[in-house]
């Protein structure tokens, strides 16, 4: 039924639903990260780092586990019944993060991303299931770009539209951060509301589909007892099915090899995933490694790219002109020299510093200093010692920093932020740009397996100069850009080829499953390197990644062997290769005559 599917023109309204249903998910996914500033002043706290990371990791840990589970009931219950419970899920965690947010509570809001979690992986699954059913064949790559590319939009769109409305929109009982939010649950209830429009369309053409295999079944039948009641030999049974393609060819041509192949009716069981060829589990290791230096790399993006281009370290010898200021009881508020900045070789009027790009150096130690006296000032604390200040001790939020001490510092800090943040923007915009075209190229031209692997090499040049070289990011921001485009072009059509026609919902699922733990477990790495590191990414996150892409790299060569041995499926046009073009075998009597 599934392949049938893929001849109706209905699967394009189907793909446009798909597409806007998962703009929601994509969208509210990345909200923490486009609100993290605003949901900082909102809700101060010591722990606010660990709060803001926990609603990311309670969203991937229950997910390490359950799109396994989540596929396999995309294939026992259907795909479309399951976008219903699971757009649900997203629906109902948003409204739960968002009133948290209203009421300023973090259980609240942990609460409601965990909710948003169980929903939105296995929406993914659901929805690659739906896609794979009605595509599969010639489209399905150009399908999950298109899909895909609408969804990177939803993540970019986020990034635009949630501070802004956090900004502008706070009303009196609800706080611009909890607006954002609710934006995002009505862009969920919007999925919803496409996810219920997909369930009758698929219905009505499962329905048309069953009937026309029912009518040529009793068309054949009824014509083979004619044939048999005429005298029975071959030269009536022959003219029995020239009438058989003179009354239904069309219904014959997307049928005929698949009167047979009605997966709905099969038993689906968890152990099926014993029979999963080591194709399908070479493409989850792939999926493994590969993701894990582009999903993780962007949740770091910004504070990599801040290290190493845009709020550089300055070297030992720019210095503060008067390190003591601070201490010494002058805290300057909003002045034009300020005491945190660098005046570089004083007597001859010569910078040490490097200037642009470059961290502004901040008072060496501060020894009870007090905002008091100071007007305009709303400090944290009474009065603030340090014996060595490092820079986390900088508490940019905190005006006895940001207007005082370490202004410079907080101003220059704010503004590398910013052009971090659009900068690393630029593998999403490629994403969404290149997405589709790259998936009506896959279709066209195969090669899966050995786009598969070119990919992670690109993903090593990218890495290597990331953490080796100082130059613009730009060139391998958009080589990661190209290569993660590359990447999601071939693995997620490829799965369909590597599994029974009645697993695709468990493969999701199971794939899913095994992405997620890269996504839950890479960034703990990433974080343990840096703090290793003395609180730098650089370099030695950047090797982490580009370990990660050699190892995509080499499970990408073992997947072109093992393809290649199998009959070529992945790289070939259709998924079908070599061997089952041959096992085929020649054609029968009955369909050539
Ligand atoms: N139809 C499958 C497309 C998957 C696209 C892929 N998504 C994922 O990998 C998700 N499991 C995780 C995305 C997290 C944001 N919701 C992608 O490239 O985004």
């Amino acid at each position: 039924m599934a392949s049938q599917k893929s001849q109706l023109t209905v699967r394009w309204l189907v793909l446009l639903l798909a597409c806007i249903m998962m703009i929601g998910n994509y969208y509210c996914y990345d909200n923490p990260a486009s609100l993290h500033n605003s949901m900082q002043t909102l809700m101060p706290s010591t722990n606010f780092e660990t709060y803001y990371s926990l609603l990311y990791t309670v969203y991937s840990i229950p997910n390490i586990v359950l799109p396994f589970f989540g596929g396999f009931f995309v294939d026992k219950l259907g795909a479309p019944i399951c976008l219903i419970i699971f757009s649900s899920l997203i629906l109902a965690g948003q409204i739960v993060f968002a009133f948290g947010a209203s009421v300023e509570s973090w259980p609240f809001m942990l609460m409601g991303r965990v909710i948003f979690g169980l929903g939105g992986e296995n929406l993914t699954v659901a929805q690659s299931a739906v896609l794979a059913q009605w595509f599969v064949g010639k489209e399905l790559a150009l399908a999950f770009g298109i899909n895909l590319s609408i969804s990177r939009l939803g993540s970019v769109i986020n990034n635009y539209v949630s501070p802004a409305v956090a900004d502008d929109l706070a009303f009196s009982d609800f706080n611009g951060v909890s607006m954002a939010l609710w934006v995002g649950a009505l862009i969920c209830g919007g999925s919803l509301f496409t996810a219920f429009m997909i369930v009758p369309i698929d219905k009505a053409a499962t329905k048309r589909l069953k009937d026309t295999t029912k009518f040529n079944d009793d068309l054949t039948s009824s014509l083979l007892e004619d044939g048999e009641d005429g005298g029975g030999n071959n030269r009536s049974k022959a003219s029995s099915f020239d009438g058989i393609r003179a009354v239904s060819a069309e219904r014959m041509s997307t049928s005929a090899m698949l009167l047979h192949e009605d997966i709905d009716e099969e038993e689906i069981r968890l152990t099926d995933v014993k029979n999963f060829g080591v194709i399908f589990w070479l493409l989850s290791l792939s999926c493994l490694v590969v993701y894990g230096c582009v999903l993780p790399f962007n949740s770091f993006a910004s504070g990599i790219l801040s290290e190493r281009n845009y709020f550089k370290a300055p070297s030992s010898s720019c210095v503060l002109m008067n390190p003591g200021e601070c201490s010494s009881g002058l805290l300057a508020v909003n002045a034009t020299k300020n005491p945190a900045r660098d005046d570089g070789d004083f007597s001859e009027g010569v910078s040490n510093c490097p200037g642009d790009d470059f961290a502004p150096v901040f008072p060496t130690s501060l020894d009870s200093v007090t905002c008091n006296g100071v007007s305009g000032l709303s400090c944290d604390k009474s009065s603030y010692t340090f014996s060595t200040v490092t820079s986390s001790d900088i508490d940019c939020d905190d005006d006895f920093w940001s207007k005082g001490c370490a202004k410079n510092y907080c101003d220059a800090y704010s503004d590398a932020t910013k052009t971090s943040d659009s900068v690393m923007s630029i593998p999403y915009f490629i994403s969404a740009g290149l997405s589709p075209l790259l998936g009506f190229l896959v279709d066209r031209i195969g090669y899966r397996a050995v786009v598969a692997s070119l990919a992670p090499c690109m993903l090593v040049w990218v890495h290597l100069t990331l953490g080796f070289e100082s130059g613009s990011p730009i060139a391998p921001l958009i080589g990661q850009g190209v290569a993660y485009s590359l990447f999601a072009a071939v693995l997620w059509p490829s799965v369909p080829f590597s599994v029974e026609a009645k697993s695709v919902g468990t493969a999701y699922g199971l794939i899913t499953a095994i992405q997620n733990f890269g996504l839950a477990v890479f960034p703990l790495i990433v974080s343990q390197l840096k703090s290793a590191n003395g609180g730098l990414y650089l370099p030695n996150c950047e090797v982490f990644f580009t370990g990660c892409a050699a190892a995509g790299v080499l499970v990408g060569a073992l997947l072109n062997i093992f393809d290649a041995r199998r009959g070529g499926k992945l790289n070939s046009i259709d998924g079908k290769g070599r061997k089952e073009v041959a096992d085929r075998g020649p054609p029968t009597p009955l369909m050539t005559t």
